[in-house]
């Protein structure tokens, strides 16, 4: 039994700025941080990126995955932002991450700093999708093997699905921070999800923070969904 505090992530994955405002009121007394992607970005701009954000906690999910200089550039533009945590792919590679580690130490403050978060796999993907992709050893060891790349090369954390926190956590301890999205309240619709699990396993073991988008984007009631959220990671 874990007795780590495990917090809601709000995923707000939409293209309308005004919607965006309304879920990110409606879920703010039970959400400690609001996601915005590549959907909500693409759509809708970085200055509705920084309306949304201002005055909250902002995960800001780009899955940045490109040649070094580029991404260290990317992430250079995005110091006008300051999210809180930002996102990465570890399968670009152990110079990519450092190039990322790199320019959030020079364009952000030592306060300002976001949390630097590396996708292991993704978890719309299973072992057979992701031999799809020529990784054959399943998608534990490459989580594992993902991360130790990661965390290596000055990553601060981790995505990966609930399934791996329990390895996750084995292998390197309570350090590093652990983000699992894929999360299903009990009865909900694992959609295109794979590898997922409810709130509360995912606390009992070892999440920081989960992500949850449409099971409070899709629900009749954001604010209520969200609450249901909150009070089974309170436990
Ligand atoms: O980086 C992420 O946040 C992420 C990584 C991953 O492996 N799986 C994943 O679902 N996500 C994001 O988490 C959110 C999950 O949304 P729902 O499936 O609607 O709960 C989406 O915004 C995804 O972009």
């Amino acid at each position: 039994m874990s007795d780590r505090r495990t917090r809601l992530i709000a995923a707000l994955d939409t293209r309308d700025p005004q919607q965006a405002m309304r879920w990110a009121n409606a879920v703010s007394p039970h959400a400690a941080a609001i996601k915005l992607g590549l959907e909500f970005a693409y759509a809708a701009g970085f200055e509705a990126v920084s309306d949304i954000a201002a005055g909250r906690e902002l995960f800001l999910d780009l899955k940045l995955h490109d040649i070094p200089n580029t991404v260290g550039a990317a992430i250079g533009s995005l110091s006008r932002i300051s999210p809180a945590m930002l996102t990465i792919h570890a399968s670009g590679g152990a110079a990519m991450v450092t190039a990322a580690r790199k320019a959030c130490d020079e364009n952000f403050s030592a306060e300002r700093r976001p949390l630097l978060l590396a996708v292991t796999v993704l978890t719309s993907l299973d072992d057979a999708g992701l031999a799809e992709t020529g990784v054959q050893d399943g998608v534990r060891t490459q989580v594992l093997r993902l991360a130790e790349l990661a965390l290596r090369n000055g990553a601060n954390g981790l995505i990966c699905s609930a399934h791996e926190l329990a390895a996750l956590r084995a292998e390197f301890g309570d350090a590093p921070v652990l983000i699992t999205p894929g999360i299903r309240p009990r009865g909900a619709a694992a959609g295109d999800q794979k590898r997922v699990m409810t709130p509360g396993e995912a606390r009992e073991a070892g999440a920081d923070w989960i992500v949850v988008g449409r099971p409070i984007t899709e629900a009749s009631d954001p604010q209520a969904a969200a609450a249901a959220i909150a009070a089974e990671l309170a436990g």
